[in-house]
């Protein structure tokens, strides 16, 4: 079976910076897999690299078979940013940001029809959103943020959804909504990403994990991968702790992701 994200050998670097080393994953569709890691060890630019927003030095990433720039142009891969990579002060409305899954789809007026606000009122019922979606999408919680990118995922209806770090900073109810949805879009054949770093969470999340320290380290089921002796590599208790860069020495720095943008292109 060919993997829905097929990552091989993949080598970043921001400046001296190696953010991934060699980094193999093959990820399945129909099912939600965990990508855990330490501060530091390369989520974001694994992440970044399926979605060509980081060109690495060496490797090569495939989405169902596409590269990243021509699954992005078709719609076929969704991405929800970390928080921090957001500008949440961009004055858009929350059913703004969810439209925004609808763009691949508009044509050439970019005028959304009836068919695309339905699609968004839907997705907003789902992440428990429809009576919020006038506001500014800057003045939710943490966790309705998440939800509203969420909402954006499933307008755009991609096969893959990757998601980074989106239970940090979130209440229980939207951790609780955000992961029975992930596992209703797995189950209903969507390949679904997800970093976190709540292992507690991980198997009620995650039908499979993966542990990325700069590589990835392992890839298998959840049980496996919480055994004390894969958790002390991957969180680098043993010898290989990951240089840990201080963002401010570097001299790229990531660009914010407007809620309406997939990505923060940063190379
Ligand atoms: N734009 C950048 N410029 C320079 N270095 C960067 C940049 N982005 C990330 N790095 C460095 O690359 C390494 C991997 O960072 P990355 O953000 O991918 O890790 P992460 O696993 O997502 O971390 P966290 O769990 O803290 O979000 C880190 O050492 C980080 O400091």
């Amino acid at each position: 079976m060919t993997a829905a994200i097929d990552v091989q050998n993949v080598t970043v670097r921001y400046g001296d910076v190696l953010a991934l080393d060699d980094a193999t994953l093959q990820v399945d569709a129909g099912r939600v897999t965990g990508l855990i890691g330490m501060n530091g060890s390369g989520k974001s630019t694994l992440f970044k690299s399926i979605m060509g927003a980081v060109r690495p030095e060496r490797g090569a990433v495939r989405i169902g078979g596409l590269t990243p720039a021509a699954a992005r142009a078709s719609g076929r891969v969704a991405y929800v940013p970390q928080s921090e990579d957001v500008d949440w002060a961009f004055p858009v409305s929350v059913r703004d940001v969810v439209m925004m899954g609808r763009y691949g789809r508009l044509g050439i007026t970019r005028r959304a029809g009836s068919a695309d606000r339905r699609a968004v009122e839907h997705a907003l019922e789902r992440v428990e959103l429809a009576d919020l979606g006038d506001r500014q999408i800057g003045a939710l919680s943490g966790g309705q943020k998440k939800r509203a990118f969420v909402a954006r995922s499933i307008a755009q209806d991609a096969e893959t959804l990757l998601l980074d770090e989106p239970f940090a900073g979130v209440d229980q109810r939207s951790e609780a909504t955000i992961v029975r949805l992930l596992r209703e879009l797995a189950s209903g054949g969507r390949t679904v990403l997800v970093s976190t770093h709540d292992l507690h969470a991980l198997p009620d999340l995650a039908d499979e994990a993966a542990l990325l320290l700069r590589r990835v380290l392992f890839r298998g089921s959840v049980r496996e991968a919480l055994t004390p002796e894969r958790l002390a590599q991957a969180f680098g208790l043993e010898r290989s702790a990951p240089r840990t860069a201080n963002n401010a020495e570097c001299s790229e720095t990531a660009e914010r992701t407007h809620p309406t943008e997939q990505t923060g292109e940063t190379a």
